[in-house]
C-alpha cells in the first residue's frame, strides 16, 4: 500500500517548493527505508474579495486600510454582515483567514455609531486576549478605549476599565470569578452590551467546554437582567458542524459561515512514520519506533540547511527544547551560524517576546523554531516554508491550525506529519483520508452534566435569584433536578419566587472551570513555598504522585510527597533525563444501562452510568527515546468515580466459534484479545470525540459480573462524563473499524505502543494478543453489520422500562 501510493504521487509530483523541500529531507534516507506513507499536493487558492459593506462607517474602514487591508474577503463580509444585522454567527474558516476582522468590523462599527454601546471579547488563553487587544489598539478607532481585564490587571486599573472601556478583553476564568459575581459594579457596561465575541471556540470542549457553555448562559442571564441581549460572534479555525457546536456552546441559534475566501499557497503534505528500532526494547520487550521528536529534529535541521523558514510543533515543552537542541546539534556539524538560527518556544512568553519571535521568523533571522501548541493560537505567523507536526496534536482542528502556518503565495510550502508511537498516529499515517479529507471532529461538551451544572446553578443563584423563567436557559428538567439536590443540601433556599443563595460567601472561588469543579490539589515548591499550579483531585494520583516529573512553564520538578487529605503536592526543582507515566488498575460496575442495542449473533452495545474504582499502583520511568528504565511501585488510595461508559459484550459462541463470522479464539487467548482491543479503542476514540486518551479509560474482561459476558468498556474520566462515551456509542461502528485498522496496519510482530500497548496500563501491558484483537473486532463488526448497522437497533431505556426505536446511529 505504502509503495503504490508513493509511486502514484511520485508520478504527478510537481516541482513546487514543497515537494522540492521534501526531496531534500528524504535525500539521506537509504533506498527502501522511506518513512513516507503518503504524499498529497494541496492546490493554491486565489483570494475572493468583496466591497466594504455600506453600513461600515468611514473611520472604521480607514482604520483597516491603514493597517494594509484594502479590501475584505468575502467570508469576512458574510459573517460581519450577519452579526451587524443582529444574527448570532460562527465563522469557521482556516488558520490566518482573517477571522479577527470579521468580528472587529461589526463591533467597531457599532461602537462608533452608537457612542455608548459596549462589547466583550473572550479568549481561551490570557495571551490570546492580550494579542487581540493589541490588534484592536493598533487600529486606533476613536472612542473605543479597548482594555484587558484579566488576572494580571492591576487593581488600580480595574476601576478605570469598568468605568471607561467600551471593549473589554477577558477570558472565561475572569468572567466566572471576577466579572459575573461583581456584576453590579459592571451595571453600565452590561446595560449597553451589544456584542460578545467568543474566539477560538473549538478550545471549549469536554469538561472545560461544558463549564464555559454554562458560564455563557450565566452571562446571558445577567445581561438580560440589565435589559441587554448581546449578539454572539464566534470564531474558530476549524469546528465540525459549526452551527450545532456554536448552538450547544451558547444555547442560541447561530448561523454558520464556512466558505473560506482567503488566498492560500500550494502545500505538499507528507505523512511520515518513523522506523522501528532494532536496538531498543520497550515494555515486555516490544519494539520501539524512533521518537517523533528526534525525527522532527532531523527534519528541522535539513529544512534549515535549505534556508526554509520552519516551525516544528512538538507535544510537550520538554520535547520542544529537545527538538531544538537536536536540530542545533546536527546543524553545528554543518555550519555553526545556522545552529544559532534555531530556537525553542513554549508557554509563558510575554506578548513582546512573541512579537519579537514573529518578527525574526518573518525576516528570516530565525529559520527554525520548535514549539508546543503555545504558538497555535493567536500568533500572526503564517506564510512559512514548512511546518513539521511531530505527533498528532489531538484534534484535526489543531492539526490544520498548525499546518495552516505553512503556505506562501506563488511558491508552495511543505507540511510533514510525523507519527508518534501511538495507535491513533499509526492509524492516521496509514489512512491519509482521515487526515486530508475528513471533516474535523465534533466538539463534545455536555452542559447537562449534573456535576458541572450544580456548581453553575449555585453561582447563578448567588449572582441573581433564579426564577422559574430562567431555568429554560440551563435545561429545564435537568436544572430542576439539580436544584432539588442543592435545596436538600441547604446550599440554596427555595421560595415562592425562585431559588436563593443562602451562604454569606459566594460559591465562585471554589468552582474551578478548568477541572471537575471540586477543590483542587495545590502543587507547591517545598523550598520556597511557591504555588506552582493546581491539579484536579481526580487526576492528582496520576499527575503528582510521589516521584512524578511535573512540568510547569517549561521548568521541570519532581514530586516528593502527595497529601490528598490536605490537597497538597510538594515538589522540588529537578530535571531528570526520564519522564514518568503512571499505571493504574481499574474495576468497573454498571449502575444503570441507558441504551442498549442487542444484535442477533452475540453482540450488544450499551451506553450507561458506571462506577469506576481505580488505583494508581506505580509508574514507569522512560527515556526520551521510548526506552523503559524501570517500574516503580506506589501505595496510593483507591479512587471511586461515577461516570458514563460505552461498552460492548461478546457471546462465548462468537468468541470461540470457528464457523464463518466467529473469532475462533481458544479461551486462553480471549483476555489478551479483549485487552488489546480495549487499548486500541481508547487510543482511537479521540478521532471521533475531541478528547485526549488521558480523558478516558477502559476495562476489559472475559466475564463481567454485571453483563454476564465478555465485555469491553470505555469510560469517561470525569465525574458525570463529558460526553466522550456518548460520542463513542454514537460512532461505534466507524470507531471500531478504525480501531481494527490501526491494529492491523501496524507492522510490529506482536503488539507495540503504536498499536495495542497502552502508556497507562496498570497490568504492565499483559496479556495482549494483537491478532486476537483483530479477530474479535472482525467478529463484532460482522455481527453488527449483518444486523444492518446500529441505526436499526432497538433501545432499552431501563430508567423507564420503555422500548423505543433508536433514532441516532
Ligand atoms: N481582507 C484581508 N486582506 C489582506 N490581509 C488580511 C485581510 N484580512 C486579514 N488579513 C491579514 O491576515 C492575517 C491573519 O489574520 P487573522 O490573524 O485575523 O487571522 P485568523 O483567521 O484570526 O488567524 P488564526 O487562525 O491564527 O486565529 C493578518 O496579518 C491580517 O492582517
Amino acid at each position: 500500500m505504502r509503495c503504490a501510493k508513493l509511486c502514484d504521487v511520485g508520478k504527478q509530483r510537481v516541482t513546487g517548493r514543497g515537494s522540492r523541500l521534501l526531496d531534500r529531507v528524504l535525500a539521506g534516507v537509504p533506498e527502501g527505508e522511506s518513512p513516507l506513507t503518503h504524499v498529497a499536493e494541496l492546490p493554491e487558492r486565489d483570494a475572493g474579495t468583496a466591497d466594504w459593506p455600506e453600513w461600515a462607517p468611514d473611520p472604521v474602514v480607514s482604520a483597516f486600510r491603514s493597517v494594509g487591508v484594502t479590501r475584505p474577503w468575502q467570508h469576512q463580509v458574510a459573517a460581519a454582515s450577519r452579526a451587524w444585522s443582529g444574527q448570532h454567527v460562527i465563522l469557521a474558516t482556516g488558520t490566518a483567514s482573517g477571522k479577527s476582522l470579521a468580528y472587529q468590523l461589526p463591533v467597531l462599527s457599532r461602537l462608533t455609531s452608537e457612542r455608548r454601546a459596549t462589547a466583550l471579547y473572550l479568549a481561551p488563553t490570557k495571551a490570546l486576549g492580550v494579542d487581540q487587544l493589541a490588534a484592536v489598539t493598533r487600529l486606533g478607532v476613536e472612542g473605543v478605549r479597548p482594555a484587558v481585564f484579566d488576572g494580571d490587571t492591576p487593581s488600580a486599573e480595574r476601576d478605570w476599565v469598568r468605568a471607561h472601556s467600551r471593549w473589554v478583553f477577558t477570558n472565561p476564568d475572569m468572567l466566572h470569578r471576577g466579572i459575573l459575581p461583581a456584576h453590579s459594579r459592571w451595571a453600565t457596561f452590561f446595560r449597553r452590551l451589544a456584542f460578545v465575541v467568543v474566539d477560538e471556540c473549538h478550545a471549549y470542549r469536554g469538561v472545560f467546554g461544558s463549564h464555559v457553555a454554562l458560564l455563557l448562559r450565566r452571562l446571558r442571564r445577567v445581561a438580560r437582567g440589565y435589559g441587554a441581549s448581546p449578539v454572539f460572534v464566534l470564531a474558530s479555525a476549524t469546528v465540525s458542524d459549526p452551527a450545532t457546536s456554536a448552538g450547544r456552546l451558547t444555547g442560541l441559534e447561530c448561523a454558520a459561515v464556512t466558505e473560506d475566501a482567503s488566498p492560500r499557497g500550494a502545500r505538499t503534505v507528507a505523512l511520515w512514520e518513523p522506523p522501528l528500532l532494532d536496538e531498543l526494547a520497550g515494555e515486555q520487550g516490544a519494539p520501539v519506533r524512533r521518537s517523533a521528536g528526534a525525527e522532527a529534529a532531523r527534519i528541522l535541521a535539513d529544512l534549515v540547511v535549505e534556508g526554509a523558514r520552519t516551525l516544528a510543533f512538538v507535544r510537550s515543552r520538554r520535547g520542544a527544547e529537545l527538538t531544538a537542541l537536536g536540530a542545533r546539534r546536527v546543524l553545528a556539524e554543518v555550519d555553526g551560524g545556522l545552529a544559532r538560527r534555531v530556537a525553542a518556544y513554549r508557554a509563558g512568553f510575554l506578548p513582546e517576546e512573541r512579537r519579537a519571535l514573529e518578527r525574526s521568523l518573518a525576516s528570516g533571522e530565525l529559520l527554525g523554531v520548535a514549539t508546543t501548541n503555545a504558538l497555535e493560537l493567536g500568533v500572526d505567523i503564517c506564510g512559512l516554508d514548512a511546518v513539521v507536526v511531530a505527533g498528532y496534536p489531538g484534534t484535526l482542528a489543531s492539526f490544520w491550525q498548525q499546518a495552516g502556518r505553512a503556505g506562501r503565495d506563488g511558491d508552495g510550502a511543505l507540511v510533514v506529519f510525523v507519527a508518534r508511537d501511538d495507535p491513533l498516529d499509526t492509524y492516521l499515517v496509514h489512512h491519509p483520508d482521515a487526515v486530508l479529507n475528513r471533516p474535523v471532529e465534533a466538539t463534545v461538551l455536555d452542559p447537562a452534566n449534573p456535576y458541572v451544572l450544580g456548581p453553575h446553578l449555585a453561582c447563578a443563584a448567588a449572582e441573581l435569584p433564579l426564577t422559574p423563567r430562567c431555568l429554560a436557559l440551563f435545561g429545564e428538567a435537568e436544572a430542576r433536578a439539580v436544584l432539588d439536590d442543592l435545596v436538600a443540601d441547604g446550599v440554596v433556599r427555595q421560595r415562592a419566587t425562585g431559588w436563593y443563595w443562602v451562604a454569606r460567601e459566594r460559591p465562585h472561588a471554589s468552582v474551578s472551570i478548568r477541572g471537575s469543579g471540586a477543590e483542587q490539589v495545590c502543587v507547591v515548591e517545598a523550598d520556597t513555598g511557591r504555588l506552582l499550579g493546581t491539579v484536579d483531585p481526580g487526576a492528582a494520583c496520576w499527575q503528582v504522585h510521589p516521584g512524578a516529573v511535573y512540568l510547569h512553564q517549561g521548568s521541570s520538578y519532581v514530586v516528593d510527597a502527595l497529601d490528598l487529605t490536605d490537597g497538597l503536592a510538594l515538589v522540588h526543582a529537578e530535571d531528570p533525563e526520564w519522564s514518568t507515566s503512571p499505571r493504574d488498575v481499574v474495576d468497573i460496575s454498571v449502575v444503570r444501562t441507558l441504551t442498549k442495542q442487542k444484535h442477533p449473533g452475540g453482540v450488544s452495545a450499551c451506553l450507561g452510568e458506571v462506577e469506576v474504582t481505580s488505583q494508581v499502583v506505580g509508574y514507569l520511568r522512560r527515556l526520551p527515546s521510548g526506552e523503559v528504565l524501570d517500574h516503580v511501585p506506589l501505595d496510593l488510595p483507591e479512587r471511586s468515580l461515577r461516570t458514563r461508559a460505552v461498552w460492548y459484550t461478546v457471546s462465548d459462541e462468537l468468541l470461540h466459534g470457528s464457523a464463518p463470522g466467529g473469532a475462533g479464539l481458544d479461551p486462553a487467548r480471549v483476555p489478551g484479545a479483549l485487552h488489546a482491543a480495549e487499548h486500541a479503542a481508547i487510543g482511537l476514540l479521540p478521532l471521533f470525540a475531541t478528547c485526549d486518551r488521558w480523558d478516558i479509560g477502559g476495562v476489559s474482561t472475559a466475564l463481567h459480573e454485571d453483563t454476564g459476558e465478555a465485555t469491553v468498556f470505555v469510560h469517561d474520566g470525569h465525574p458525570g462524563g463529558a460526553g466522550f462515551a456518548d460520542r463513542g456509542f454514537a460512532a461505534l461502528v466507524p470507531w471500531l473499524v478504525a480501531t481494527r485498522e490501526a491494529i492491523a496496519s501496524c507492522d510490529c510482530p506482536a503488539g507495540c505502543p503504536s498499536c495495542v500497548q497502552s502508556p497507562k496500563c496498570g497490568n504492565g501491558n499483559e496479556p495482549l494478543d494483537k491478532a486476537g484483537a483483530v479477530a474479535v473486532l472482525d467478529a463484532v463488526l460482522g455481527v453488527i453489520r449483518e444486523d444492518g448497522g446500529v441505526q436499526h437497533g432497538r433501545v432499552l431505556d431501563q430508567a423507564t422500562g420503555e422500548r423505543c426505536a433508536l433514532t441516532s446511529g
